[in-house]
């Protein structure tokens, strides 16, 4: 339909986010299931900004109205969306492992229940890091995926950032023989020392600026990373290539989250690359395995200036891909330092 290329091409001169009709046509299958801005944004998985620019062309050229804080199809909308063929988006997501492909069963049911109180009096997720922690049920269930591969008993874990708290959710399994953090924010050391201490965890925590090469004994001394980068190539580069940087040895295995809230496919093809330039390959690939609690700066977040109407997000609406990857022969991390901007992108959203 000529529309929806019409509208995809003033939407990507307007953001600078690579988009196509199909953009547009999954922004219309979403909007025909909800009016809410972030559900639309969340079933659409295109990036926000392009979702936005987009609601606000088809609302001028008559397709959707804004009515209070709902995005509706006018009469012309339904029109074109019958004429076009245009139908909801429709799920068969598991609902026993909510899509993971993993539970958290019986071994784990233990650390989980303990996890899920020491949690509760976690730091807040703060704007100038683009913190935003996963739910805690997520943090482990990340656990069980890396149990489930292989990748923790008798293993040494360094995780890379860790709002989502899973140093302490390792530990708490006992199951990996040693755990080390390195988070540039002190309140969160300092809570996972504090958690550490008291329940003996033995987590080796320490504040660190992953801009900043890796402390030597970190480098090239562990079995399995953890991570969650903020969404820019370069953050990329940076945490998964200075997670690589600790790994020991080739067959070897990372995991990290990469989103379709703030990155294109394009993107994710640069992703992609330097994932495989690294010389990892990518085992896994486990769509919306990450669900990432509301934070309490939405208001300052760049996507809150872009929404049509705003409306507070009221469910979970970001989510990620749990990506896996394992090193096989030649592969290398990324120790340099990193200079320049690693949190904003023109798909940026939440920074
Ligand atoms: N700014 C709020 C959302 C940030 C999510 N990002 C960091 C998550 C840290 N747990 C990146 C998510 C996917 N890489």
């Amino acid at each position: 339909m000529e529309l929806l290329e019409k509208v995809a091409r003033e939407a990507e001169e307007r953001t600078q986010v690579p988009a196509y009709p199909v953009s547009v046509e999954k922004v219309l299958k979403a909007v025909i299931l909800s009016g809410d801005f972030w559900k639309i944004v969340d079933y659409s998985d295109e990036p926000l900004p392009l979702v936005a620019e987009i609601l606000k062309i088809l609302n001028r050229e008559g397709i959707i109205a804004f009515e209070g804080s709902q995005i509706l199809l006018t009469e012309k909308g339904a029109e074109f969306v019958k004429e076009a063929n245009i139908q909801p988006p429709v799920s068969h997501r598991c609902k026993c492992c909510n899509g993971r492909g993993v539970v958290i069963d019986e071994t784990l049911k233990d650390a989980f229940e303990k996890f899920v109180e020491i949690q509760k009096n976690r730091p807040p997720a703060i704007h100038c890091f683009d913190q935003g922690y996963v739910t805690p049920e997520n943090s482990f269930a990340r656990v069980a995926l890396a149990d489930d591969r292989g990748d923790l008993r008798g293993k040494k874990v360094c995780v890379l950032g860790d709002d989502d708290l899973m140093s302490i959710a390792l530990a708490l399994t006992g199951l990996p023989e040693k755990v080390t953090i390195l988070e540039i924010d002190e309140r969160l050391i300092n809570f996972i020392k504090e958690v550490s201490d008291k329940y003996n965890l033995n987590i080796d925590a320490r504040v660190h600026d992953l801009r900043k090469p890796l402390p030597k004994d970190v480098v090239g001394a562990y079995d399995t990373f953890f991570c969650d980068p903020p969404e820019t190539v370069e953050a990329i580069k940076a945490f998964v290539g200075r997670g690589v940087a600790t790994l020991k040895a080739e067959r070897c295995a990372g995991y990290f989250g990469v989103t379709r809230r703030e990155s294109s496919l394009d993107k994710w093809r640069k992703i992609q690359k330097v994932l495989l330039d690294m010389g990892l390959v990518i085992t896994d690939l486990l769509h919306n395995f990450n669900e990432y609690v509301n934070w309490d700066y939405y208001e300052e977040m760049r996507g809150w200036q872009l929404t049509p109407v705003k409306e507070p997000p009221k469910e979970i609406w970001y989510k990620s891909t749990q990506f896996r990857v394992e090193t096989v022969k030649g592969f290398k991390g990324f120790n340099e330092p990193i200079v320049g901007d690693i949190y904003n992108d023109a798909e940026s959203s939440t920074t």
